[in-house]
């Protein structure tokens, strides 16, 4: 083990720390208290955990938090009206819509239906133009926490080879146009690539983003690289006993840590930082609906 951990439990309360100052401010100088709502359709028990987290930490930061748990047969229409509620609600600045949606859904329809402006996951098509652009938007909160993690390690990443696995819309495709923007040269892998070992080799920074627990190992990695495991794999683990379940990262973290220069472990690598960027967000949302300064150091 030679690498550098990036530790983003550590760099996430940082983060949250910003914020909590940021909140405490608007309500001291505007008496505005940012609202986050978090809607769930169904019972899918990780998405539960993730909800409950969240919640804590939005009411940790200062801020209110709603939430909406929907029967999992919910229909679009029902959908549709608690998502309009909201972007008619002044006391909510951010609504998150967690993924994935029940099959009956057109996950599409219903992320395009929320406000782009209270849109904090950064989803909607508005947003998705506008980062691709170069504009100001709203921007994922895990591409975003990676590349937070990535600046405070490098400083400037002008002129890096960036190789990201993965080309979803809420973690690819954004985490390569911010790599673009901070002028890395990007290249997008996908299931579809043709000789992936060598083209991770290629990287100054691998973004790991697939879902395959411990799919790239060490010698994929560049010597001195950074390596930033987005993946969240849970496997059974019956060394800790009965029914007992361990997370993993897309990167195996061993191999790799003995080559890289730096990496994020699973958990407490990106899985912090997207909290704490959703929660940033949702402050950036509520600063620019009232017309005031953004918090600095927390926007790309
Ligand atoms: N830490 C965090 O905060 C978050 C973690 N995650 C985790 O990140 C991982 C990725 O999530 P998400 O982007 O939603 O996943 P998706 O399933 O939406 O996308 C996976 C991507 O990986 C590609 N892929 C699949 N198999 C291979 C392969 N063998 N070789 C190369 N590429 C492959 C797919 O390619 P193709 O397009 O060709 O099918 C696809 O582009 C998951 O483990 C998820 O749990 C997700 C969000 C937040
Ligand atoms: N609209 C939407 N936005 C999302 O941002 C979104 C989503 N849907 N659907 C699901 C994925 C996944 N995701 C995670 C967030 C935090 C951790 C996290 O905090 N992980 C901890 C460990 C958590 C544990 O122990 O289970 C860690 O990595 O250390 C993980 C995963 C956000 N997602
Ligand atoms: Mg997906």
């Amino acid at each position: 083990m030679s690498a550098h951990i990036i530790d983003g439990k550590v760099f996430a309360a940082k983060v949250r720390g910003l914020v909590a100052d940021g909140v405490g401010k608007l309500k001291a100088e505007h008496d505005i208290v940012p609202g986050l709502a978090v809607v769930l359709v169904g019972e899918d028990p990780a998405s539960q955990v993730y909800v409950r987290s969240k919640g804590k930490m939005t009411v940790e930061v200062g801020m209110k938090s709603v939430e909406h748990r929907l029967e999992a047969d919910t229909s679009e229409a029902d959908l549709l009206a608690v998502i309009k509620s909201l972007n008619e609600d002044p006391s909510i600045h951010g609504i998150l819509v967690q993924l994935p949606l029940p099959k009956h859904l057109n996950e599409d329809l219903v992320i395009n239906s929320i406000d782009p402006a209270k849109d904090v996951d950064g989803f909607h098509i508005s947003n998705v133009g506008l980062l691709g652009t170069g504009q100001k938007s709203m921007v994922p909160c895990t591409p975003l926490g990676c590349l937070m993690m990535l600046r405070d390690y490098h400083g400037s990443l002008s002129g890096m080879d960036a190789v990201v696995i993965g080309r979803s819309n809420i973690v690819g495709k954004p985490m390569a146009q911010l790599l673009l923007g901070d002028s890395c040269t990007v290249t997008i892998a996908h299931s579809r690539t043709k000789d992936l070992p060598d083209v991770v080799r290629r990287a100054d920074i691998v973004v790991a983003a697939v879902g395959r627990p411990e799919m790239v190992p060490g010698d994929w990695i560049k010597p001195g690289a950074t390596v930033i495991d987005v993946g969240i794999n849970r496997l059974d683990a019956p060394e800790k006993g009965e029914g007992k379940t361990r997370l993993v990262g897309d990167v195996h973290y061993e191999s790799a840590a003995a080559v890289a220069g730096a990496i994020t472990p699973v958990p407490g690598g990106v899985g912090p930082m997207t909290i704490a960027c959703l929660l940033a967000n949702t402050l950036t949302a509520c600063c620019r609906a009232n017309g005031l300064s953004e918090p600095e150091g927390l926007t790309a």
